[in-house]
């Protein structure tokens, strides 16, 4: 398939990635021309540890790396594109401006998934024309290496569109799991409550973000504490998705933590800012 992908940052690289191992052509598209860069570099190192572990060879590398183009101008991006996911910044009116301009620029019969990790599907499908061909594809961080693909039904999705991100998906080797299109789907409503939980406890000084995350990972065999796990994902990715569940659900649970919000607005943003909850500086 020819598949496009809109944002290289965090996700869009590791989307970009497993389709290219899976052999499909991908364009990924970005505004920054550096942060292309940056993701094909990304995209390399990580098939270079599949080589180095003789998963792949170097062979299957290369030709990984030329499947795979990269381009600042969306309209040429998406224009032989059997399927686009968008995997840009969590914004509502990003989100519904882009999919305006994917409904102009891909082909008719072209599928516009969303990464998206909480907007509504449905909202994100009625800045477009083709509603039965919009759905949400929302991939776990690290793409390459988490097996989830929780596939989003909006109110008009049809079966044929889910049925092909089903068996792309699985082309993948990822279980695709089906779900409606509700504020955070199954995984953030669940996820992130936890996560702002954790945030909480340090705020109030119940606990250090160390001992916070020693108890998730030694007590609940987490991979990795809440805290950790939140500078992975993105402290603004994390913020704009309570934001979500608490406009969506308006339940006072939902409301992000004080301190979450104080950080983001520091630019402390986790892992990809160098400083979060802990300190990433090389
Ligand atoms: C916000 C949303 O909408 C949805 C989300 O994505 S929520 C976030 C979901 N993700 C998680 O919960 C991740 C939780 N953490 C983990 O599962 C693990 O800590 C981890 C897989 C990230 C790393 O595992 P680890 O055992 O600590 O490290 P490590 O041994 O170095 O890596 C394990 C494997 O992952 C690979 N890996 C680690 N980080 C990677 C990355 N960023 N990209 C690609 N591969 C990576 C390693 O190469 C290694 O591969 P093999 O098993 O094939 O050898
Ligand atoms: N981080 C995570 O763990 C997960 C995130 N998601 C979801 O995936 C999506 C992307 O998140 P993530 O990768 O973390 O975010 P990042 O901030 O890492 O990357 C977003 C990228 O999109 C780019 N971008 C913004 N506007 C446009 C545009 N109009 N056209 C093309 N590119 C654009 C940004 O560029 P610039 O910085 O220059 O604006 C940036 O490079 C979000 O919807 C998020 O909720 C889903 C699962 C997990």
């Amino acid at each position: 398939m020819n598949l496009s992908v809109i944002g290289a940052g965090t996700m869009g690289n590791g989307i970009a990635h497993v389709f290219a191992q899976a052999g499909h052509d991908v364009t990924l598209v970005d505004l920054d021309h550096d942060r292309l860069g940056a993701a094909r570099a990304t995209i390399d190192k990580n098939l270079g540890r599949m080589v180095a572990k003789e998963r792949i060879t170097a062979e299957d590398q290369a030709a990984t790396l030329d499947r795979l183009k990269a381009e600042t101008d969306l309209v040429k991006g998406v224009a032989n594109a059997d399927l686009v996911v968008e995997a840009a910044t969590e914004n509502a009116e990003l989100k519904a401006r882009i999919f305006d301009q994917l409904d102009d620029a891909a082909p008719p019969t072209a599928i516009l998934a969303s990464n998206t990790s909480s907007i509504s599907i449905t909202q994100i499908a009625a800045a477009t024309d083709r509603p039965e061909q919009v759905i949400g594809m929302h991939f776990f961080n690290p793409v390459p290496v988490m097996k989830l693909v929780e596939v989003v039904r909006g109110l008009a999705t049809s079966d044929e569109t889910y049925e092909t991100v089903q068996t792309l998906a699985e082309s993948l080797g990822k279980t695709p799991v089906e779900v409606n299109d509700a504020a955070g789907f199954v995984s953030n409503r669940v996820l992130m409550p936890m996560i702002n939980e954790a945030i909480f406890c340090v705020q109030e000084g119940v606990a250090t973000p160390e001992a916070v995350d020693t108890v998730m990972k030694l007590g609940m065999a987490h991979p990795m504490g809440p805290l950790t796990l939140a500078d992975f994902i993105g402290l603004d990715v994390c913020l704009s998705i309570m934001e979500v569940l608490h406009r969506e659900l308006g339940e006072d649970k939902y409301r992000p933590c004080p301190l979450l919000r104080k950080m983001v607005t520091a630019g402390r943003l986790g892992r990809k800012s160098g400083r979060g909850f802990y300190d990433y500086a090389a």
